[in-house]
């Protein structure tokens, strides 16, 4: 699980997010939901660790990773998605993905020896782990291609399969719809199902209802930096307090 836990953010004298507190439960996608400027931008990076929060806690697995940064995170098994990044656009759909591994670096005099034929087998092993994942995306026959030339929902993909790369136990996701074309955000959402039925966690932002609704079997909804309501999407969207924070009504 991953948790927060009485989370205020202040920017100078703004609170972005007002002691606030979201259970995100293994074994399922979790939304994070709310209008403009309502805190879930600034929820998703002090649970990522791009951001310490000025008061309250992180939890992941029960250990307090408040003040760990996104890679020491990535290394308890909590993943992130990222925009693809100018200086990935070079590369090709393949070597986004061989990029996305940690080096291990092999120390001792006798690993040395070893050194070159072990790094081989890890190379080996790498691509055979990206080939996995670009098929189940139908990305392979585009492997050799520059990921730049890819379209918004197939970059999507990409950015999904990179963070897979790192085998995380659960992934948060800023706005997986985000610049896809309405039409392929059934493939990204069939993925992320196809992923938590591997065993995989999911936390997201994400503004389209529609895949609010196909994916997240609990939702948290935000306005001005604090909680209005959670549940299912259904109790959710039929809270009279999220309609209000929506229409920007006072409550
Ligand atoms: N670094 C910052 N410095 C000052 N204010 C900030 C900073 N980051 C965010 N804010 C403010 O905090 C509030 C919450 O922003 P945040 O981006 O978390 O909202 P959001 O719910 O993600 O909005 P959107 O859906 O528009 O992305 C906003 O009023 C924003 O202007």
């Amino acid at each position: 699980m991953l948790e927060g836990r009485n989370l205020t953010v202040r920017y100078g004298g703004f609170t972005a997010l007002n002691d606030l507190s979201v259970q995100l439960r293994s074994g399922m996608v979790t939304g994070l939901i709310g209008p403009n400027g309502a805190g879930k931008s600034t929820l998703f990076s002090v649970l990522a660790g791009s951001v310490v929060p000025t008061t309250g806690q992180v939890l992941f697995g029960g250990e307090d990773v408040t003040s760990r940064p996104p890679v020491l995170r990535a290394r308890l098994g909590l993943g992130r998605s990222f925009q693809l990044s100018r200086d990935l656009a070079g590369l090709t759909v393949l070597e986004n993905l061989l990029v996305a591994q940690p080096q291990r670096v092999l120390e001792g005099i006798g690993a040395a020896l070893f050194r070159r034929r072990a790094i081989k087998a890890r190379q080996a092993h790498m691509i055979e782990k990206a080939r996995g994942l670009l098929l189940r995306v139908d990305l392979w026959r585009l492997a050799d291609q520059p990921s730049a030339a890819l379209s918004g929902g197939q970059k999507k993909l990409l950015d999904l399969c990179r963070v897979l790369m790192l085998e995380p136990s659960f992934i948060l996701l800023d706005e997986p719809s985000a610049g896809v074309n309405p039409t392929r955000i059934g493939e990204i959402t069939e993925f992320i199902r196809s992923l938590v039925a591997d065993g995989v966690s999911f936390g997201m932002v994400e503004h389209n209802m529609g895949m609010v609704a196909a994916l997240c079997d609990q939702v948290y909804a935000l306005a001005e930096g604090k909680l209005v309501a959670e549940g299912t999407f259904q109790a959710v969207t039929a809270n009279d307090d999220v309609a209000r924070a929506y229409l920007g009504v006072g409550a």
